[in-house]
């Protein structure tokens, strides 16, 4: 059973864009000081990306030890792999090229230099999650007498596990690169999907399915600014994930919602209440 949502408002986008980097950077240095290292799967779009550059001025930043951070992608567009439109791209010159990592801590999805279209880079993609797991569970089975089976505790067992992974939303609902009423969104039993004739640009692209991004310790959905708000309020009001992908969003111990003062503004009245102002941060 996945978690329900939580919301968490904030004044405006660069306030909102600074308090994820701020938690970001508190999740990580505690799930580094529980279990080693950790992974984080980003999302592009303007927010995650605002994100990411707070992350990098803030003076926070080198409490976390970077080296032992993995960086997956929820999705990618299916383009030349130096293209300023690609996420990889942004999240690059945005923190990750500011990080001194080392190129294996960076699981890009492939782009059009490599493979010859996106599904091809998407059954890439899925393969490479899957190689990361089965390290992942070789490694707890070698400290099994202090580190519970990965697979027992009901990690899925074709991912690795992802402690935070970051989600925006487009005016239409769409998460990832799972858009209302198209295939991807019903994609059932694969990991990673292509997709083709997305509705925003560029049309050809590859994403991580709702069941892998459920299978995330922590999903945190940022969005900001009113043309977020018909979406959100969707999203928040029990919508179907078919017609509104960002409702089906669930991660397996926190579902967080942070959202600005004009993206909450189609809120359903009874999660205005659900403010995770309280919430410990409940990160232990
Ligand atoms: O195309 C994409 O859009 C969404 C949302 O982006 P935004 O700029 O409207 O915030 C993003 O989450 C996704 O990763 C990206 O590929």
């Amino acid at each position: 059973m996945n978690a329900d949502p939580k919301v968490s408002i904030h004044p405006d986008s660069t306030l909102l864009a600074a308090t994820v980097a701020a938690r970001l950077i508190t999740r990580l240095v505690d799930v580094q000081n529980e279990r080693g290292s950790a992974t984080v799967v980003l999302t592009g779009g303007s927010l995650g990306t605002a994100a990411l550059a707070a992350v990098a001025a803030s003076p926070a930043c080198s409490a976390v030890d970077w080296s032992r951070v993995d960086f997956w992608w929820g999705d990618e567009r299916f383009l030349s792999a130096s293209d300023p439109d690609r996420n990889a791209v942004q999240a690059r010159q945005a923190l990750l090229g500011e990080l001194g990592l080392a190129e294996s801590q960076i699981h890009e999805f492939g782009s059009s230099d490599g493979f010859p279209d996106q599904d091809a880079a998407a059954a890439d993609y899925a393969t490479r999650l899957q190689d990361a797991a089965d390290a992942e569970r070789a490694l707890a089975d070698d400290t099994s007498d202090s580190v519970s089976p990965s697979d027992s505790d009901g990690q899925d067992t074709r991912l690795p596990r992802f402690d935070v992974l970051l989600l925006g939303v487009g005016p239409d609902a769409h998460i990832a690169s799972l858009f209302p009423e198209m295939p991807g969104i019903r994609t059932k039993e694969q990991t990673v999907v292509g997709v083709a004739g997305a509705p925003k640009p560029p049309p050809l692209r590859m994403s991580l399915t709702l069941e892998a991004v459920n299978s995330a310790q922590e999903i945190w959905i940022a969005a900001g600014g009113q043309d977020k708000a018909g979406a959100v309020g969707l999203a928040l009001a029990g919508a179907g994930p078919a017609q509104v992908p960002a409702a089906g969003a669930r991660g397996r111990r926190k579902t967080l919602w942070l959202i600005d003062q004009e993206a909450a503004a189609q809120l359903p009245g009874r999660l205005i209440a659900s403010d995770d102002s309280d919430d410990e941060d409940s990160d232990n």
